[in-house]
Protein backbone atom coordinates (compact mmCIF):
# COMPACT_ATOMS: atom_id res chain seq x y z
CA UNK A 1 0.00 0.00 0.00
CA UNK A 2 1.53 3.35 -1.03
CA UNK A 3 0.94 6.80 1.12
CA UNK A 4 0.32 9.80 -0.40
CA UNK A 5 0.12 13.10 1.91
CA UNK A 6 -1.69 15.63 0.39
CA UNK A 7 -0.60 19.37 2.47
CA UNK A 8 -2.22 22.12 0.45
CA UNK A 9 -5.82 22.60 -0.92
CA UNK A 10 -6.25 20.63 -3.87
CA UNK A 11 -9.69 19.89 -5.77
CA UNK A 12 -10.64 16.70 -4.72
CA UNK A 13 -11.82 15.81 -8.09
CA UNK A 14 -8.09 14.68 -9.06
CA UNK A 15 -7.65 13.07 -5.19
CA UNK A 16 -10.85 11.24 -5.70
CA UNK A 17 -8.73 8.86 -8.72
CA UNK A 18 -5.91 8.16 -5.91
CA UNK A 19 -8.64 7.34 -3.31
CA UNK A 20 -10.19 4.88 -5.22
CA UNK A 21 -6.67 3.12 -6.16
CA UNK A 22 -6.77 -0.28 -3.97
CA UNK A 23 -3.25 0.24 -3.22
CA UNK A 24 -3.04 3.92 -2.34
CA UNK A 25 -4.19 5.78 1.43
CA UNK A 26 -4.11 9.23 0.79
CA UNK A 27 -4.19 12.16 4.11
CA UNK A 28 -5.09 15.14 3.49
CA UNK A 29 -3.07 17.61 5.93
CA UNK A 30 -3.03 21.14 4.86
CA UNK A 31 -1.47 23.60 6.61
CA UNK A 32 1.60 21.84 8.19
CA UNK A 33 4.41 23.81 9.21
CA UNK A 34 7.91 22.69 8.21
CA UNK A 35 8.55 20.97 11.40
CA UNK A 36 4.83 19.10 11.31
CA UNK A 37 5.76 18.07 7.68
CA UNK A 38 9.37 16.91 8.52
CA UNK A 39 8.28 14.77 11.76
CA UNK A 40 5.56 13.02 9.33
CA UNK A 41 6.74 12.92 6.13
CA UNK A 42 9.06 9.74 6.76
CA UNK A 43 5.66 7.23 6.55
CA UNK A 44 4.62 8.41 3.22
CA UNK A 45 5.56 7.34 -0.43
CA UNK A 46 4.27 10.53 -2.17
CA UNK A 47 3.63 14.25 -1.38
CA UNK A 48 1.10 16.79 -3.26
CA UNK A 49 1.39 20.29 -2.47
CA UNK A 50 0.64 23.99 -4.70
CA UNK A 51 2.59 27.02 -3.71
CA UNK A 52 2.36 27.34 -0.14
CA UNK A 53 4.46 24.09 1.05
CA UNK A 54 7.71 24.54 1.24
CA UNK A 55 9.24 21.13 0.32
CA UNK A 56 13.01 22.07 1.78
CA UNK A 57 16.22 19.86 2.10
CA UNK A 58 15.11 19.05 5.97
CA UNK A 59 11.33 17.53 3.85
CA UNK A 60 13.50 15.94 1.63
CA UNK A 61 16.17 14.14 3.96
CA UNK A 62 13.25 13.11 6.39
CA UNK A 63 11.30 11.53 3.70
CA UNK A 64 13.05 8.28 3.43
CA UNK A 65 10.39 6.30 1.20
CA UNK A 66 9.61 9.35 -0.83
CA UNK A 67 9.09 8.88 -4.50
CA UNK A 68 7.42 11.57 -5.69
CA UNK A 69 6.65 15.54 -5.22
CA UNK A 70 3.65 16.53 -7.35
CA UNK A 71 3.25 19.81 -7.64
CA UNK A 72 -0.85 20.79 -8.49
CA UNK A 73 0.34 23.66 -10.73
CA UNK A 74 2.97 24.86 -12.61
CA UNK A 75 6.01 26.99 -10.41
CA UNK A 76 7.85 24.27 -8.32
CA UNK A 77 10.30 27.16 -6.22
CA UNK A 78 8.95 25.76 -3.31
CA UNK A 79 10.58 22.69 -3.87
CA UNK A 80 14.33 22.15 -3.65
CA UNK A 81 14.99 20.58 -6.68
CA UNK A 82 18.39 19.77 -6.18
CA UNK A 83 17.72 17.89 -3.02
CA UNK A 84 15.03 15.89 -4.43
CA UNK A 85 17.32 14.70 -7.29
CA UNK A 86 20.23 13.90 -5.16
CA UNK A 87 17.82 11.63 -3.59
CA UNK A 88 16.06 10.50 -6.37
CA UNK A 89 12.46 11.97 -5.63
CA UNK A 90 10.87 12.62 -8.68
CA UNK A 91 9.19 16.31 -8.94
CA UNK A 92 6.44 16.47 -11.27
CA UNK A 93 4.08 19.45 -12.21
CA UNK A 94 0.92 19.83 -13.87
CA UNK A 95 2.12 22.59 -16.56
CA UNK A 96 -0.92 22.68 -18.79
CA UNK A 97 -3.91 22.94 -16.39
CA UNK A 98 -3.70 26.38 -15.31
CA UNK A 99 -2.71 28.28 -18.25
CA UNK A 100 -6.13 29.49 -19.46
CA UNK A 101 -7.71 30.50 -15.95
CA UNK A 102 -3.97 32.17 -15.55
CA UNK A 103 -4.28 34.30 -18.87
CA UNK A 104 -7.99 34.97 -18.01
CA UNK A 105 -6.70 36.56 -14.57
CA UNK A 106 -3.97 38.73 -16.73
CA UNK A 107 -6.55 40.05 -18.37
CA UNK A 108 -9.15 40.61 -15.27
CA UNK A 109 -5.57 42.51 -13.62
CA UNK A 110 -5.03 44.54 -16.88
CA UNK A 111 -8.71 45.76 -17.54
CA UNK A 112 -9.07 46.82 -13.53
CA UNK A 113 -6.34 48.45 -13.68
CA UNK A 114 -6.82 50.44 -17.22
CA UNK A 115 -10.53 51.59 -15.53
CA UNK A 116 -9.61 51.43 -11.62
CA UNK A 117 -12.00 49.16 -10.81
CA UNK A 118 -11.18 48.13 -7.44
CA UNK A 119 -11.20 51.99 -6.03
CA UNK A 120 -14.15 52.62 -7.88
CA UNK A 121 -15.39 49.93 -6.09
CA UNK A 122 -14.88 50.66 -2.53
CA UNK A 123 -15.73 54.59 -3.24
CA UNK A 124 -18.84 53.32 -4.82
CA UNK A 125 -19.96 50.89 -1.86
CA UNK A 126 -18.51 53.79 0.25
CA UNK A 127 -21.45 55.72 -0.52
CA UNK A 128 -19.04 57.95 -2.60
CA UNK A 129 -20.98 58.62 -5.97
CA UNK A 130 -17.36 59.60 -7.70
CA UNK A 131 -17.54 59.80 -11.66
CA UNK A 132 -14.64 62.14 -11.47
CA UNK A 133 -11.58 60.52 -9.79
CA UNK A 134 -11.60 57.22 -12.38
CA UNK A 135 -11.39 58.13 -16.40
CA UNK A 136 -9.58 55.27 -17.30
CA UNK A 137 -7.69 54.45 -20.89
CA UNK A 138 -8.67 52.07 -23.54
CA UNK A 139 -6.98 48.76 -24.30
CA UNK A 140 -7.26 49.22 -27.90
CA UNK A 141 -4.64 50.85 -30.26
CA UNK A 142 -2.19 50.16 -27.37
CA UNK A 143 1.00 48.62 -27.05
CA UNK A 144 1.41 45.58 -24.62
CA UNK A 145 4.89 44.57 -23.90
CA UNK A 146 4.64 40.67 -22.83
CA UNK A 147 8.15 39.52 -21.04
CA UNK A 148 8.10 35.67 -21.65
CA UNK A 149 6.01 34.11 -24.47
CA UNK A 150 5.48 30.09 -22.90
CA UNK A 151 2.22 28.65 -22.65
CA UNK A 152 0.62 31.70 -20.38
CA UNK A 153 2.43 34.26 -22.45
CA UNK A 154 1.23 33.55 -25.73
CA UNK A 155 -2.55 32.93 -24.59
CA UNK A 156 -2.55 36.49 -23.62
CA UNK A 157 -0.91 37.90 -26.69
CA UNK A 158 -3.86 35.89 -28.84
CA UNK A 159 -5.91 37.60 -26.92
CA UNK A 160 -4.99 40.88 -27.03
CA UNK A 161 -5.11 40.75 -30.27
CA UNK A 162 -8.94 40.51 -29.97
CA UNK A 163 -8.64 43.99 -27.84
CA UNK A 164 -6.96 45.58 -30.87
CA UNK A 165 -3.96 45.52 -28.87
CA UNK A 166 0.20 45.74 -30.91
CA UNK A 167 2.26 43.35 -29.08
CA UNK A 168 5.92 43.43 -28.43
CA UNK A 169 7.20 40.03 -27.17
CA UNK A 170 10.33 39.53 -25.64
CA UNK A 171 11.16 35.53 -24.89
CA UNK A 172 14.92 33.78 -25.36
CA UNK A 173 12.88 31.05 -27.40
CA UNK A 174 10.99 33.42 -29.51
CA UNK A 175 11.96 33.44 -32.93
CA UNK A 176 11.73 35.77 -35.77
CA UNK A 177 9.51 32.72 -37.29
CA UNK A 178 6.94 32.37 -34.39
CA UNK A 179 7.15 35.75 -33.50
CA UNK A 180 5.72 36.47 -37.02
CA UNK A 181 3.23 33.70 -37.33
CA UNK A 182 1.94 34.87 -33.72
CA UNK A 183 1.56 38.76 -35.39
CA UNK A 184 3.63 39.91 -32.68
CA UNK A 185 6.43 42.06 -33.07
CA UNK A 186 10.38 40.07 -31.54
CA UNK A 187 11.69 42.88 -29.28
CA UNK A 188 14.12 42.66 -26.63
CA UNK A 189 13.02 43.92 -22.81
CA UNK A 190 14.85 47.39 -23.44
CA UNK A 191 12.66 47.90 -26.60
CA UNK A 192 9.25 46.83 -24.46
CA UNK A 193 10.17 49.10 -21.50
CA UNK A 194 10.69 52.20 -23.87
CA UNK A 195 7.64 51.62 -26.20
CA UNK A 196 4.96 49.80 -24.53
CA UNK A 197 1.85 51.21 -22.62
CA UNK A 198 0.92 48.12 -20.94
CA UNK A 199 4.07 45.94 -19.91
CA UNK A 200 2.91 42.15 -18.47
CA UNK A 201 5.60 39.50 -17.45
CA UNK A 202 4.97 35.72 -17.69
CA UNK A 203 8.20 34.03 -16.64
CA UNK A 204 9.07 31.89 -14.18
CA UNK A 205 11.74 33.78 -11.32
CA UNK A 206 14.70 32.50 -12.07
CA UNK A 207 19.02 34.31 -11.00
CA UNK A 208 18.08 35.97 -14.38
CA UNK A 209 14.64 36.87 -14.05
CA UNK A 210 14.88 38.21 -10.66
CA UNK A 211 14.15 41.96 -10.45
CA UNK A 212 14.47 41.87 -14.49
CA UNK A 213 12.24 45.36 -13.99
CA UNK A 214 14.03 47.41 -11.45
CA UNK A 215 15.35 50.53 -11.19
CA UNK A 216 17.36 50.72 -14.94
CA UNK A 217 14.54 49.47 -16.56
CA UNK A 218 12.02 52.25 -14.55
CA UNK A 219 14.42 54.72 -15.53
CA UNK A 220 14.07 55.03 -19.38
CA UNK A 221 10.21 53.52 -18.96
CA UNK A 222 7.55 55.07 -21.23
CA UNK A 223 5.91 57.52 -19.12
CA UNK A 224 2.53 56.28 -18.46
CA UNK A 225 2.90 52.53 -18.83
CA UNK A 226 0.32 49.92 -16.56
CA UNK A 227 2.42 47.03 -15.42
CA UNK A 228 1.09 43.58 -14.67
CA UNK A 229 2.13 40.49 -12.74
CA UNK A 230 0.55 37.25 -12.51
CA UNK A 231 3.53 35.29 -12.88
CA UNK A 232 5.91 35.23 -9.82
CA UNK A 233 6.52 37.71 -7.08
CA UNK A 234 10.50 38.87 -7.44
CA UNK A 235 10.37 39.27 -11.53
CA UNK A 236 9.26 43.06 -11.06
CA UNK A 237 11.47 44.55 -7.93
CA UNK A 238 8.69 45.83 -5.92
CA UNK A 239 9.94 48.75 -4.11
CA UNK A 240 11.97 50.55 -7.22
CA UNK A 241 8.29 49.72 -9.04
CA UNK A 242 6.58 51.97 -5.82
CA UNK A 243 8.78 54.92 -6.70
CA UNK A 244 8.09 54.72 -10.56
CA UNK A 245 4.77 54.86 -9.28
CA UNK A 246 5.24 58.08 -7.30
CA UNK A 247 7.08 59.90 -9.77
CA UNK A 248 5.02 59.42 -12.33
CA UNK A 249 6.61 57.15 -14.55
CA UNK A 250 4.03 54.01 -13.80
CA UNK A 251 -0.14 54.81 -14.56
CA UNK A 252 -0.61 51.78 -12.52
CA UNK A 253 0.11 48.48 -11.64
CA UNK A 254 -1.50 44.95 -10.52
CA UNK A 255 0.20 42.50 -8.73
CA UNK A 256 -1.72 38.82 -8.31
CA UNK A 257 1.91 37.68 -6.62
CA UNK A 258 4.82 38.74 -4.56
CA UNK A 259 8.14 38.33 -3.35
CA UNK A 260 7.44 37.20 0.08
CA UNK A 261 3.76 35.55 0.26
CA UNK A 262 1.32 36.52 2.19
CA UNK A 263 2.78 40.25 2.27
CA UNK A 264 3.35 41.76 5.52
CA UNK A 265 0.92 44.81 6.87
CA UNK A 266 3.19 47.45 6.14
CA UNK A 267 3.70 46.28 2.54
CA UNK A 268 3.60 49.44 0.55
CA UNK A 269 1.33 47.48 -2.00
CA UNK A 270 -1.56 47.34 0.62
CA UNK A 271 -2.53 51.11 0.78
CA UNK A 272 -1.06 52.72 -2.29
CA UNK A 273 -4.07 53.93 -4.51
CA UNK A 274 -2.34 53.34 -7.62
CA UNK A 275 -1.58 49.62 -7.59
CA UNK A 276 -3.97 46.71 -7.12
CA UNK A 277 -3.79 43.71 -5.61
CA UNK A 278 -5.08 40.00 -5.33
CA UNK A 279 -3.98 37.33 -3.22
CA UNK A 280 -1.96 34.25 -5.45
CA UNK A 281 -5.46 33.51 -7.52
CA UNK A 282 -3.93 33.24 -10.81
CA UNK A 283 -4.75 29.76 -10.89
CA UNK A 284 -7.57 29.67 -8.89
CA UNK A 285 -10.60 28.81 -10.72
CA UNK A 286 -13.00 25.47 -10.59
CA UNK A 287 -11.60 24.58 -13.91
CA UNK A 288 -7.59 24.72 -13.10
CA UNK A 289 -7.79 23.35 -9.88
CA UNK A 290 -9.52 20.01 -11.06
CA UNK A 291 -7.14 20.09 -14.51
CA UNK A 292 -3.97 20.28 -11.89
CA UNK A 293 -5.33 17.90 -9.49
CA UNK A 294 -6.49 15.43 -12.16
CA UNK A 295 -3.23 15.52 -14.02
CA UNK A 296 -0.85 15.82 -10.99
CA UNK A 297 -2.73 12.52 -9.30
CA UNK A 298 -2.41 10.33 -12.55
CA UNK A 299 0.90 11.30 -12.97
CA UNK A 300 1.41 10.35 -9.15
CA UNK A 301 0.06 6.95 -9.70
CA UNK A 302 1.73 6.02 -12.50
CA UNK A 303 5.12 6.54 -10.58
CA UNK A 304 3.90 4.98 -7.55
CA UNK A 305 2.71 1.93 -10.43
CA UNK A 306 5.93 2.34 -11.64
CA UNK A 307 4.66 2.63 -15.05
CA UNK A 308 5.89 5.74 -17.75
CA UNK A 309 4.80 9.20 -16.61
CA UNK A 310 4.87 12.75 -17.89
CA UNK A 311 5.93 16.15 -16.38
CA UNK A 312 9.39 15.55 -14.61
CA UNK A 313 10.43 18.41 -13.65
CA UNK A 314 13.86 17.52 -12.44
CA UNK A 315 14.48 14.75 -15.77
CA UNK A 316 14.74 15.87 -18.87
CA UNK A 317 11.84 15.35 -21.08
CA UNK A 318 12.11 12.30 -24.30
CA UNK A 319 10.39 13.34 -27.17
CA UNK A 320 8.17 10.78 -28.59
CA UNK A 321 10.10 9.55 -31.58
CA UNK A 322 13.00 9.36 -29.62
CA UNK A 323 10.92 7.57 -26.62
CA UNK A 324 9.59 4.89 -29.25
CA UNK A 325 13.27 3.78 -30.75
CA UNK A 326 14.64 4.11 -27.43
CA UNK A 327 12.18 2.44 -25.12
CA UNK A 328 12.63 -1.12 -26.19
CA UNK A 329 16.27 -1.07 -25.19
CA UNK A 330 15.83 0.21 -21.72
CA UNK A 331 15.23 -2.85 -20.27
CA UNK A 332 18.20 -4.59 -22.20
CA UNK A 333 20.53 -1.16 -21.08
CA UNK A 334 20.11 -1.58 -17.69
CA UNK A 335 20.75 -5.21 -17.36
CA UNK A 336 23.77 -4.73 -19.21
CA UNK A 337 24.97 -2.36 -16.75
CA UNK A 338 24.28 -4.41 -14.08
CA UNK A 339 26.17 -7.35 -15.37
CA UNK A 340 29.15 -4.95 -16.50
CA UNK A 341 29.19 -3.98 -12.53
CA UNK A 342 28.46 -7.48 -11.11
CA UNK A 343 31.55 -8.69 -14.09
CA UNK A 344 34.29 -5.85 -12.86
CA UNK A 345 36.38 -5.68 -10.27
CA UNK A 346 37.73 -2.73 -8.89
CA UNK A 347 36.42 0.99 -8.56
CA UNK A 348 35.24 2.21 -11.22
CA UNK A 349 36.28 4.91 -13.35
CA UNK A 350 35.21 5.56 -16.46
CA UNK A 351 32.00 4.00 -18.37
CA UNK A 352 31.81 3.94 -22.20
CA UNK A 353 28.77 3.64 -23.77
CA UNK A 354 28.83 2.48 -27.79
CA UNK A 355 25.47 2.53 -29.63
CA UNK A 356 25.28 1.42 -33.17
CA UNK A 357 22.69 1.19 -35.99
CA UNK A 358 19.69 3.49 -36.38
CA UNK A 359 19.63 4.21 -32.10
CA UNK A 360 22.63 6.11 -32.82
CA UNK A 361 20.25 8.82 -34.84
CA UNK A 362 18.57 10.09 -31.70
CA UNK A 363 19.45 11.79 -28.47
CA UNK A 364 20.59 8.62 -26.64
CA UNK A 365 21.05 10.25 -22.74
CA UNK A 366 17.72 8.66 -22.09
CA UNK A 367 19.49 5.38 -22.52
CA UNK A 368 22.66 5.61 -21.15
CA UNK A 369 20.81 6.95 -18.00
CA UNK A 370 19.23 3.07 -17.63
CA UNK A 371 22.93 1.72 -18.50
CA UNK A 372 24.50 4.15 -15.45
CA UNK A 373 21.49 3.14 -13.93
CA UNK A 374 21.91 -0.20 -14.03
CA UNK A 375 25.73 -0.19 -13.49
CA UNK A 376 25.16 1.86 -9.95
CA UNK A 377 22.71 -0.18 -8.78
CA UNK A 378 25.33 -2.92 -8.30
CA UNK A 379 27.28 -0.82 -5.89
CA UNK A 380 25.13 1.45 -4.18
CA UNK A 381 21.95 -0.34 -3.60
CA UNK A 382 18.89 -0.25 -5.83
CA UNK A 383 17.22 1.46 -3.63
CA UNK A 384 19.63 4.56 -3.39
CA UNK A 385 19.49 4.83 -7.73
CA UNK A 386 16.98 5.61 -10.22
CA UNK A 387 16.65 7.07 -13.31
CA UNK A 388 16.45 10.55 -11.93
CA UNK A 389 19.09 10.53 -10.00
CA UNK A 390 21.36 8.28 -11.79
CA UNK A 391 23.72 10.90 -14.29
CA UNK A 392 23.73 13.18 -11.24
CA UNK A 393 25.35 10.40 -8.87
CA UNK A 394 27.47 9.33 -11.65
CA UNK A 395 28.87 13.03 -11.39
CA UNK A 396 28.95 13.08 -7.92
CA UNK A 397 31.68 10.45 -8.08
CA UNK A 398 33.52 11.54 -11.01
CA UNK A 399 32.86 8.82 -13.32
CA UNK A 400 33.79 9.93 -17.07
CA UNK A 401 30.79 8.71 -18.68
CA UNK A 402 31.68 8.69 -22.31
CA UNK A 403 28.98 8.45 -24.98
CA UNK A 404 30.48 6.77 -28.96
CA UNK A 405 28.17 5.97 -31.75
CA UNK A 406 28.55 4.68 -35.36
CA UNK A 407 25.85 3.41 -37.67
CA UNK A 408 27.52 0.01 -38.57
CA UNK A 409 25.55 -2.06 -36.18
CA UNK A 410 27.98 -5.21 -37.01
CA UNK A 411 25.21 -7.48 -38.64
CA UNK A 412 22.66 -6.28 -35.89
CA UNK A 413 20.12 -3.66 -36.45
CA UNK A 414 21.36 -1.78 -33.66
CA UNK A 415 24.25 -2.78 -30.97
CA UNK A 416 24.20 -1.48 -27.76
CA UNK A 417 28.21 -2.11 -25.87
CA UNK A 418 28.99 -0.84 -21.89
CA UNK A 419 33.00 -1.19 -21.43
CA UNK A 420 33.67 -0.48 -17.59
CA UNK A 421 36.95 0.84 -16.87
CA UNK A 422 38.23 0.12 -13.45
CA UNK A 423 41.34 1.09 -11.40
CA UNK A 424 42.01 -3.27 -11.98
CA UNK A 425 40.49 -3.60 -15.18
CA UNK A 426 38.62 -2.70 -18.57
CA UNK A 427 35.85 -5.23 -19.38
CA UNK A 428 33.04 -5.37 -22.28
CA UNK A 429 29.22 -6.22 -22.63
CA UNK A 430 27.39 -6.09 -25.72
CA UNK A 431 23.51 -6.54 -26.40
CA UNK A 432 21.05 -6.58 -28.90
CA UNK A 433 16.95 -6.96 -29.31
CA UNK A 434 16.52 -9.67 -31.49
CA UNK A 435 13.51 -9.94 -34.10
CA UNK A 436 11.56 -13.24 -32.23
CA UNK A 437 13.90 -13.82 -29.54
CA UNK A 438 14.24 -10.39 -27.55
CA UNK A 439 17.18 -9.13 -25.49
CA UNK A 440 20.51 -11.24 -25.69
CA UNK A 441 24.08 -10.46 -24.95
CA UNK A 442 26.05 -11.26 -27.77
CA UNK A 443 29.55 -10.43 -26.50
CA UNK A 444 31.24 -10.57 -23.36
CA UNK A 445 34.99 -9.05 -23.56
CA UNK A 446 36.50 -10.51 -27.35
CA UNK A 447 34.13 -13.55 -27.13
CA UNK A 448 30.61 -13.85 -29.05
CA UNK A 449 28.17 -15.52 -27.23
CA UNK A 450 24.20 -15.37 -26.97
CA UNK A 451 22.61 -14.96 -23.76
CA UNK A 452 19.47 -13.97 -22.30
CA UNK A 453 20.28 -11.38 -20.08
CA UNK A 454 17.91 -12.76 -17.07
CA UNK A 455 18.19 -14.94 -14.09
CA UNK A 456 21.05 -16.63 -12.46
CA UNK A 457 23.78 -16.62 -14.87
CA UNK A 458 27.79 -18.68 -14.22
CA UNK A 459 30.48 -16.73 -16.35
CA UNK A 460 33.66 -19.10 -16.48
CA UNK A 461 36.79 -18.35 -17.76
CA UNK A 462 38.97 -21.12 -18.60
CA UNK A 463 41.30 -22.53 -21.25
CA UNK A 464 39.61 -24.07 -24.63
CA UNK A 465 40.31 -27.79 -23.75
CA UNK A 466 38.43 -30.91 -24.00
CA UNK A 467 36.94 -32.02 -20.89
CA UNK A 468 36.01 -28.74 -19.36
CA UNK A 469 32.25 -29.09 -20.15
CA UNK A 470 31.88 -32.30 -18.62
CA UNK A 471 34.01 -30.99 -15.05
CA UNK A 472 31.22 -28.17 -15.02
CA UNK A 473 28.47 -30.19 -15.10
CA UNK A 474 29.55 -32.70 -12.58
CA UNK A 475 30.89 -29.89 -10.14
CA UNK A 476 27.40 -28.06 -10.15
CA UNK A 477 25.25 -31.03 -10.04
CA UNK A 478 26.92 -32.38 -6.98
CA UNK A 479 25.93 -29.27 -5.71
CA UNK A 480 22.32 -29.86 -6.81
CA UNK A 481 22.80 -27.22 -8.91
CA UNK A 482 20.77 -27.33 -12.15
CA UNK A 483 21.84 -25.86 -15.55
CA UNK A 484 19.31 -24.56 -17.78
CA UNK A 485 21.49 -23.46 -21.07
CA UNK A 486 24.84 -22.94 -21.62
CA UNK A 487 27.03 -20.97 -23.94
CA UNK A 488 30.60 -21.32 -24.96
CA UNK A 489 32.74 -18.77 -26.90
CA UNK A 490 36.46 -18.79 -27.62
CA UNK A 491 38.22 -16.85 -30.70
CA UNK A 492 41.16 -19.39 -31.69
CA UNK A 493 40.99 -22.92 -30.92
CA UNK A 494 42.55 -24.02 -27.94
CA UNK A 495 43.21 -20.42 -26.78
CA UNK A 496 40.82 -18.38 -23.95
CA UNK A 497 37.38 -19.46 -23.81
CA UNK A 498 34.27 -18.17 -21.82
CA UNK A 499 31.87 -19.85 -20.96
CA UNK A 500 28.32 -18.38 -19.64
CA UNK A 501 26.02 -21.04 -18.43
CA UNK A 502 22.14 -19.69 -16.79
CA UNK A 503 21.24 -22.09 -13.74
CA UNK A 504 17.92 -22.62 -11.86
CA UNK A 505 19.08 -21.31 -8.39
CA UNK A 506 21.70 -19.09 -6.57
CA UNK A 507 25.08 -20.62 -6.49
CA UNK A 508 26.77 -21.10 -3.04
CA UNK A 509 29.90 -19.41 -2.70
CA UNK A 510 32.11 -22.52 -2.01
CA UNK A 511 31.16 -23.86 -5.26
CA UNK A 512 32.26 -20.52 -6.67
CA UNK A 513 36.04 -21.11 -5.32
CA UNK A 514 35.60 -24.94 -5.93
CA UNK A 515 35.70 -23.57 -9.94
CA UNK A 516 38.87 -22.51 -9.95
CA UNK A 517 40.35 -25.26 -8.99
CA UNK A 518 39.75 -27.81 -11.45
CA UNK A 519 42.05 -27.94 -14.10
CA UNK A 520 42.06 -25.34 -17.00
CA UNK A 521 39.35 -23.24 -15.06
CA UNK A 522 40.48 -19.65 -14.29
CA UNK A 523 37.56 -18.19 -12.29
CA UNK A 524 34.27 -18.43 -12.16
CA UNK A 525 31.71 -15.33 -11.22
CA UNK A 526 27.94 -15.22 -10.20
CA UNK A 527 25.98 -12.64 -12.12
CA UNK A 528 22.44 -12.24 -11.16
CA UNK A 529 19.94 -10.06 -13.41
CA UNK A 530 16.26 -9.29 -12.45
N1 LIG B 1 -0.34 33.66 -10.51
C1 LIG B 1 -0.53 32.37 -10.59
O1 LIG B 1 -1.31 31.81 -9.84
C2 LIG B 1 0.19 31.58 -11.63
C3 LIG B 1 -0.46 30.52 -12.27
C4 LIG B 1 0.22 29.79 -13.23
C5 LIG B 1 1.53 30.11 -13.53
N2 LIG B 1 2.14 31.12 -12.87
C6 LIG B 1 3.52 31.48 -13.18
O2 LIG B 1 3.52 32.10 -14.47
C7 LIG B 1 4.80 31.92 -15.06
C8 LIG B 1 4.65 31.45 -16.50
O3 LIG B 1 4.00 30.20 -16.55
P1 LIG B 1 3.91 29.38 -17.93
O4 LIG B 1 3.04 28.22 -17.67
O5 LIG B 1 3.60 30.29 -19.04
O6 LIG B 1 5.42 28.89 -18.04
P2 LIG B 1 6.24 28.53 -19.37
O7 LIG B 1 7.39 27.75 -18.93
O8 LIG B 1 5.33 27.98 -20.41
O9 LIG B 1 6.74 29.95 -19.88
C9 LIG B 1 7.76 30.69 -19.27
C10 LIG B 1 8.53 31.37 -20.38
O10 LIG B 1 9.45 32.29 -19.80
C11 LIG B 1 10.56 32.31 -20.65
N3 LIG B 1 11.72 32.92 -20.01
C12 LIG B 1 12.62 32.33 -19.18
N4 LIG B 1 13.57 33.24 -18.85
C13 LIG B 1 13.22 34.41 -19.46
C14 LIG B 1 13.81 35.69 -19.49
N5 LIG B 1 14.92 35.96 -18.83
N6 LIG B 1 13.20 36.64 -20.22
C15 LIG B 1 12.07 36.37 -20.92
N7 LIG B 1 11.47 35.17 -20.92
C16 LIG B 1 12.05 34.20 -20.19
C17 LIG B 1 10.77 30.87 -21.03
O11 LIG B 1 11.56 30.75 -22.19
C18 LIG B 1 9.34 30.40 -21.25
O12 LIG B 1 8.97 30.51 -22.59
C19 LIG B 1 5.54 30.97 -14.15
O13 LIG B 1 6.36 31.72 -13.28
C20 LIG B 1 4.45 30.32 -13.34
O14 LIG B 1 4.90 29.86 -12.10
C21 LIG B 1 1.49 31.87 -11.95
O1 LIG C 1 2.68 28.24 -10.48
C1 LIG C 1 1.47 28.07 -10.40
O2 LIG C 1 0.88 27.10 -10.89
C2 LIG C 1 0.67 29.14 -9.75
O3 LIG C 1 1.46 30.03 -9.08
C3 LIG C 1 -0.46 28.63 -8.93
O4 LIG C 1 -0.12 28.44 -7.59
P1 LIG C 1 -1.21 27.82 -6.58
O5 LIG C 1 -1.41 26.39 -6.99
O6 LIG C 1 -0.64 27.92 -5.22
O7 LIG C 1 -2.45 28.61 -6.77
Amino acid sequence: MFKVLVSDPISDMGIQQLMDAQDISVDKKPGLSEDELVAIIGQYDALLVRSQTRVTERVMEAGKQLKVVGRAGVGVDNIDLEAATQRGIIVINAPDGNTITTCEHTFAMMMAVARHIPQAYLKTVGGVWDRKSFVGVELRNKVLGVLGMGRIGSEVAKRAKAFGMEIMGYDPFLTEERAEKMGIKLSSVEDIVRNADFMTVHTPLTPETRHMIGKAQFEIMKPGMRIVNCARGGIIDEYALVEAVDQGIVAGAAFDVFEVEPPTEDHPFLKHPKIIVTPHLGASTVEAQENVAIDVSEQVLHILRNEPFRNAVNMPPIPADVLNKLQPYFSLGERLGSFIAQLTEGAVEEITVSYSGDVADVDTQPLTRHIVKGILSHHLGSEQVNLVNSMHLAKQRGLNIVTQKSNAAKGFTNLLSVTLRTKKEERLVAGTLLNGYGARIVQIDKFPVDVAPEGNLILVSHNDKPGIIGRVGTLLGSNDVNIATMQVGRKIVGGAAIMVLTVDKGVPKNVLTDFAQLPDINNAKEIILF
